[in-house]
C-alpha cells in the first residue's frame, strides 16, 4: 500500500481522493497549495504524489522536479482540470509518471498507483524475471506475415527470381535471406549489392570484376559480386536506384547468366540466383522512365509485399519480446520484466521506420534501464509517452469535479446553469455534513462558512439531517 500525496486546491476532489484512496489501503495527506505541499512531501516519505496544475500559488507542472526530488523519490502523477497537448508534453518531460484529465481521474488513477507500486517495490529490490522466448529470426503470427512466410516457402523451392517489396525497416533483407537460406543455394554465398549506395562510376567495377590495367589503379584482376554469388543468391537492395545504363547492361547478365568483367574480352559465366527489393514504388518509377519495364519483369518472376508494422500490430508484442531477450542475452544482462502499459505504448504507436525502428527504439531502452527489473511505459523515449498522453486527451471540455459530475462527464447534457450551480452547491454541502459527521464547528472551518450560513444552505437543500 502506497504512501500518497494529494496537493489540489479543490476541497471536493480532495476528499474524493481520500476517501477512494484510504478505502483501497493506502494512507493519504493532502495540501491545497504548493509550497505546504511540498514542504510535508519533502519531509515525509510518500510514494505517489497527485499534483494539480493550476494552483492558488503557482503551476503544479513547474514544481514536478521539486517534487520527485524528495528523498523517497515519489512518483508524480498530474491530475489537470484541463488537459492540453502542451502541458501532457511538459508534463512528461518533466518527469512525471502520468498525466490524468480530472473527469477521468477515479478510473485511470488506480491502474497508474498499481503500476508505480510495483515499479518501486522492484527498484527497491533487485528481482529477476524470467522471461525467455526463443524464436527463429522471422519473428510474427500475424495473417498478414505468414502470407508472406508462405512466399518465401514457394520462392525457396524454386530458381526464380524475386522482388521483396516493403517501407524501410519490414525486414526485406531479412526475408531475402531467408529465401536464400532455405534454397539449394544454402551452402553457397549470399552477396548483398546496395544499389543505392554504389557511387555510379563503380557500379559495373564492383558488380562485375576488372582485368589488370584496364583503367589507373587496376593493378591485379579483381572478381566483381556477380562472380562472388556464383552458386548462391545475389541480393540487390534499393534496385529502384540503379542507374539507367546499369539496368540496361544488368538486364543482359539476367537473360544470359553470363557478364563481361571491365577490361576483359572474355564473358565469363556465373550461376546466380537474384532476389530484389525496393521501398520505393516501381511502377511510378516506370511510369516516370527511371527504371525498366523489361528489368522489372525480369526481378519480378514471384513477388512478396511486406506490410508495414502498423498493419499487423499483433506481431509488436512477440517482437518486443524476442529483441529484448536477444538484447539481454547478448550483454549478459539480468532478463527484465515487462509491464502492460510499455506493450501499450508500443503498440500504439505507428512506426514509421517499422521493425528496425522497434528494434533500435528498445536497444535505447535496454541501455538505460541496466538495473531496472521491469520495463514501464516510463522508460521509454519521452515521444511515445507525449503521444500517449496527448491521445488521452479527449476533446469534449473538461467538466469541474464533483463526484457525480467527474465520473460520466460524456454522458451529461449540460443543465442550465442555476439548476447546474444548484446541484453542485447540494453535493457539497451534502459531502461536507457527510466528512464532518455533522459537526458543525469542523465544517465551518473547512468550508470557511459562518454557521448561519451554513445552516441556511442545509435548510435549502433539506440537508438537516447529517445522514
Ligand atoms: N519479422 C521480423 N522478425 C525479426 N526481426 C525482424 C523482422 N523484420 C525485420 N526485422 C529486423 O529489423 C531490421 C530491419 O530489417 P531489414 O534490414 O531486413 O529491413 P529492410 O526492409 O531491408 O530495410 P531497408 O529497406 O531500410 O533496407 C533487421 O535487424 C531485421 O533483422
Amino acid at each position: 500500500m502506497a504512501d500518497i500525496f494529494i496537493v489540489d486546491d479543490d476541497i471536493m476532489l480532495q476528499q474524493m481522493l481520500v476517501r477512494q484512496l484510504q478505502s483501497s489501503g493506502h494512507r493519504t495527506d493532502c495540501a491545497s497549495t504548493l509550497t505546504e505541499g511540498l514542504q510535508q512531501v519533502l519531509s515525509g516519505k510518500y510514494d505517489i504524489v497527485l499534483l494539480d496544475v493550476q494552483l492558488p500559488d503557482g503551476n503544479g507542472l513547474e514544481y514536478i522536479p521539486r517534487f520527485k526530488n524528495a528523498s523517497s523519490s515519489p512518483e508524480v502523477i498530474i491530475i489537470t482540470g484541463k488537459g492540453d497537448k502542451d502541458g501532457a508534453e511538459k508534463a512528461i518531460v518533466s518527469g512525471a509518471w502520468g498525466y490524468i484529465e480530472k473527469p477521468h481521474v477515479l478510473k485511470e488513477l488506480v491502474l497508474h498507483i498499481a503500476r508505480v507500486e510495483q515499479y518501486q517495490k522492484e527498484k527497491n529490490r533487485a528481482e529477476k524475471i524470467p522471461l525467455v522466448l526463443k524464436r527463429d529470426a522471422i519473428i510474427g503470427n500475424s495473417p498478414q506475415l505468414t502470407k508472406c512466410l508462405d512466399r518465401v516457402a514457394e520462392a525457396a523451392l524454386s530458381d526464380a527470381s524475386v522482388l521483396i517489396t516493403g517501407e524501410t525497416g519490414t525486414g526485406k533483407e531479412l526475408f531475402a535471406r531467408a529465401i536464400h537460406e532455405n534454397s539449394r543455394r544454402a551452402d553457397h554465398n549470399f552477396v548483398t549489392v546496395d544499389c543505392a549506395s554504389l557511387p555510379e562510376n563503380l557500379i559495373e567495377s564492383t558488380l562485375f570484376g576488372y582485368v589488370k590495367g584496364s583503367f589507373t589503379g587496376a593493378e591485379n584482376n579483381r572478381e566483381g559480386l556477380v562472380q562472388l554469388a556464383n552458386g548462391g543468391t545475389l541480393f540487390l537492395d534499393e534496385v529502384g536506384e540503379l542507374p539507367l545504363n546499369v539496368q540496361k547492361t544488368f538486364l543482359r547478365v539476367l537473360q544470359e547468366h553470363s557478364y563481361r568483367p571491365i577490361g576483359s574480352t572474355h564473358e565469363k559465366k556465373s550461376d546466380f540466383r537474384v532476389i530484389a527489393a525496393t521501398n520505393i514504388d516501381i511502377e511510378s518509377s516506370i511510369n516516370n522512365g527511371s527504371f525498366r519495364n523489361d528489368l522489372l519483369y525480369r526481378l519480378r518472376a514471384l513477388s512478396c509485399a511486406l506490410p508495414p508494422l502498423r498493419d499487423r500490430k499483433e506481431d509488436i508484442k512477440p517482437l518486443i519480446r524476442y529483441f529484448l531477450a536477444r538484447m539481454w542475452d547478448r550483454s549478459k544482462l539480468d532478463y527484465q520484466g515487462i509491464s502492460p502499459d510499455f506493450i501499450e505504448h508500443l503498440t500504439a504507436y505507428d512506426w514509421p521506420g517499422n521493425v528496425r525502428e522497434l528494434q533500435q527504439t528498445l536497444e535505447r531502452v535496454v541501455a538505460s534501464t541496466v538495473r531496472t527489473p521491469t520495463l514501464f511505459a516510463y522508460h521509454l523515449p519521452e515521444h511515445f509517452r507525449i503521444q500517449q498522453a496527448q491521445a488521452a486527451i479527449h476533446t469534449s471540455p473538461p467538466h469541474h469535479s464533483s463526484p457525480e459530475v467527474s465520473q460520466t462527464p460524456e454522458e451529461l447534457i449540460p443543465l442550465p446553469w442555476s439548476e447546474y450551480k444548484n446541484n453542485y452547491e447540494r453535493q457539497y454541502i451534502y459531502d461536507l455534513m457527510r466528512h464532518t459527521n455533522g459537526n458543525i464547528t469542523v465544517a465551518c472551518q473547512i468550508s470557511h462558512l459562518s454557521r448561519a450560513r451554513l445552516y441556511q444552505l442545509r435548510e435549502k437543500h433539506g440537508l438537516l439531517d447529517p445522514s
